[in-house]
């Protein structure tokens, strides 16, 4: 499984295992006012926040955090507050003044940490939606989400699109069973992902169809990385229960052009690995923005 699935897996825990501390955090503040002849500086000193077991997940996790800071800031905010909260509590009740004024808002910073605390639940829990259980790797969604963005940041390297579609995978399942076959689709997700760049990026399209987005400076540079995934996979001995499997995939590649959206390039992408297919598959259909083919094989 791809790792990005197991580390919001950890952070939700984690983030779990937290705000169950500050529960417990609560429940020895009310021990120190029953007891108040105790002195606890990780409650009354002015940096508490920082002491707290929450304070050190939010540092480690503003280290950590890539598209959720902002909700770690928000969260971050919230958990100060209701330090500040409770501080000005025990002063009261230590001067016997408290009022209901202190006690509102104590209570007012508490549901507002722990909204803060379910937003970013959220974020968290639709970040893990957008990427496949089956092979951990990202969906179209998160492509579609990122594409206009990535080919704006394109420097003088090409980008390429690759929509590869695995060869006769019915059969696979049918001689082999479907659990087989999935495990087939994970091996192919994982070697191939392994495979390209960091600054590269695999995507689940749909069923046995992937999308790989790669830098390359030209034509003949893109055809050279996709033919070696290609051979890669052709030569892989995938081990699935007592079965040794082999497959080939066909795919479509083009060059992604300065201001095209999506929806273009892969349609041009499709056309490719559609007549790739109709030519015999296992191979790599170059096209252009003519809409001219050239087929890689061998
Ligand atoms: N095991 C498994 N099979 C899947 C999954 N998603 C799609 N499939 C199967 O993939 C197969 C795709 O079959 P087709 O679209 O007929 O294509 P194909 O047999 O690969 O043939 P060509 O693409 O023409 O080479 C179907 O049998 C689907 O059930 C999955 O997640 N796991």
């Amino acid at each position: 499984m791809n790792r990005k699935f197991t580390e919001i897996d950890e952070t939700i825990r984690e983030l779990n295992a937290s705000t169950d501390a500050h529960f417990k955090w609560l429940v020895k503040i009310l021990r120190f006012i029953a007891n108040h002849d105790i002195d606890l500086p990780e409650i009354t000193c002015d940096d508490a926040h920082q002491r707290c077991e929450f304070g050190h997940w939010i540092n480690t996790r503003l280290q950590e955090e890539r598209e959720g800071k902002n909700f770690v800031l928000d969260i971050s905010k919230k958990h100060i507050r209701v330090h500040q909260a409770c501080r000005n509590i025990i002063t009261a009740i230590n001067d016997k003044c408290q009022t209901d004024a202190v006690f509102n808002v104590f209570e007012q910073s508490l549901l507002s940490f722990t909204e803060a605390l379910t937003t970013y639940k959220v974020h968290l829990l639709q970040l893990r939606t957008s990427y496949d259980a089956l092979t951990g790797l990202p969906l179209r969604r998160i492509l579609d989400e990122s594409f206009t963005s990535m080919n704006n940041e394109l420097g003088a390297e090409g980008l390429y699109l690759l929509l590869l579609d695995v060869d006769h995978f019915k059969k696979v399942n049918d001689t082999y069973g479907h659990l087989n076959g999935d495990i087939v689709l994970r091996s192919l997700a994982m070697n191939m992902s392994n495979n390209i760049r960091r600054s590269e990026s695999m995507y689940r399209y749909g069923g046995e169809e992937f999308i790989v987005v790669m830098h390359a400076k030209d034509d003949r540079e893109a055809v050279t990385i996709a033919e070696r995934l290609r051979h890669d996979i052709a030569e892989l001995d995938m081990v699935a229960g007592e079965h040794i499997i082999r497959i080939t995939f066909t795919a479509g590649l083009t060059r992604i052009h300065p201001d095209e959206a999506l929806r273009e390039v892969l349609e041009r992408a499709d056309q490719a690995l559609y007549i790739g297919k109709k030519s015999g598959r296992n191979c790599t259909q170059l096209i252009n923005q003519r809409l001219e083919t050239k087929k890689f094989s061998g």
